[in-house]
């Protein structure tokens, strides 16, 4: 990784990216994880890294944080605007917080660690943002680990960062967490964060992300504006379940897609209509059925 030596200062407002990816390419002995990613993420924009299983999102974030080397390929990360920011910080998918600290020792750490100015300041505000404060007192191994992972992210955002890396964030949070972590995203996004969120969940990143870039076995298959891709690849369709198999029908018309597949004869179990998303653009770029999907 390289940060940039030119000055930040334009960076925020303007469409420098606050990374910038060229040709990554990684090979674990003989898999190759990315075979050449491009990509950008500018101020004040959030970036969804999609894709199924095995497809390459988190060697891809590793890399841009720095803590994987490429075999090749650039990764340049604007550099800090604001004296006291850290221009990336990650919140990697293993959980990773000190077992012998307390978490408000923990996240005291890790923002002296990364040289936040006003660290006392800016703890206190993330505290109440993601209501952490009940969770203040208690070790790591006392929190479920849906708590673990909400603090695990607080640590990247007490380095409030100028790019913001984000693998899995939601792994394991329930419906409340979720949306206060993820409102937290779009507050920083708001203030000009550049944001890389990595997940499988697909609705999250449709109303969270400005673009996504799709990747599956380490190619880009799809990228750009989350509407327009689900304008042109993201067309309704079908599931139906007929003697325990699942056939698919393009589309939205229930009555003909029953029509078309009961046509061959069967016992018809299941109807599950799906309509335009980004779980259907997935779906039909990656060959997935909605069950595999969830599954992922
Ligand atoms: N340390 C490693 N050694 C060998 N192969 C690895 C290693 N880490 C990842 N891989 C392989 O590289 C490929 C990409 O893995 P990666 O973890 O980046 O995928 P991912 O998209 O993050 O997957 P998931 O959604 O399951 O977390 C996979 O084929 C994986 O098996």
């Amino acid at each position: 990784m390289s940060v940039d030596d030119e000055s930040g200062a334009a960076a925020l407002g303007s469409s420098r990216p606050a990374a910038r990816i060229r040709g990554l390419r990684k090979v674990y002995g003989g898999v190759v994880a990315l075979h050449g990613l491009d990509l950008d993420v500018v101020p004040g924009s959030v970036v969804g890294l999609i894709g199924p299983n095995g497809a390459g999102k988190t060697t891809a974030v590793r890399c841009i944080a720095g803590l994987l080397k490429p075999d090749s390929g650039e990764v340049s990360i604007a550099p800090s605007s604001t004296p006291g920011k850290s221009p990336v910080a990650i919140a990697a998918q293993e959980i990773e917080l000190y077992p012998g600290l307390p978490v408000e020792m923990n996240l005291t750490f890790f923002s002296e660690l990364s040289g936040v100015a006003d660290a006392e300041r800016v703890l206190a505000e993330l505290t109440e943002e993601l209501e952490l404060g009940p969770l203040l007192g208690k070790l790591p191994k006392d929190l479920s680990i849906g708590q673990q992972r909400l603090v695990h992210v607080a640590a990247a955002l007490v380095a409030t960062p100028e790019l913001l890396l984000l693998d899995e964030p939601t792994a394991a949070l329930d419906v409340g967490a979720r949306e206060t972590l993820l409102a937290a995203v779009a507050r920083r996004r708001a203030a000009g964060v550049a944001v890389l969120l990595s997940s499988h969940q697909l609705q999250e990143v449709e109303t969270t992300c400005d673009s996504i870039v799709m990747i599956n076995h380490g190619e880009v298959i799809a990228a750009g504006n989350v509407d327009d891709l689900i304008g042109e690849h993201g067309g309704g369709r079908i599931e139906l379940t007929v003697d325990g198999k699942v056939e698919v029908v393009d589309g939205d018309d229930v009555a003909a897609a029953i029509d078309q597949v009961m046509a061959t004869g069967g016992r018809l179990e299941a109807v599950n209509v799906i309509k335009p998303s980004l779980e259907t653009v997935f779906m039909s770029l990656t060959g997935m059925r909605s069950t595999d999907v969830e599954a992922s």
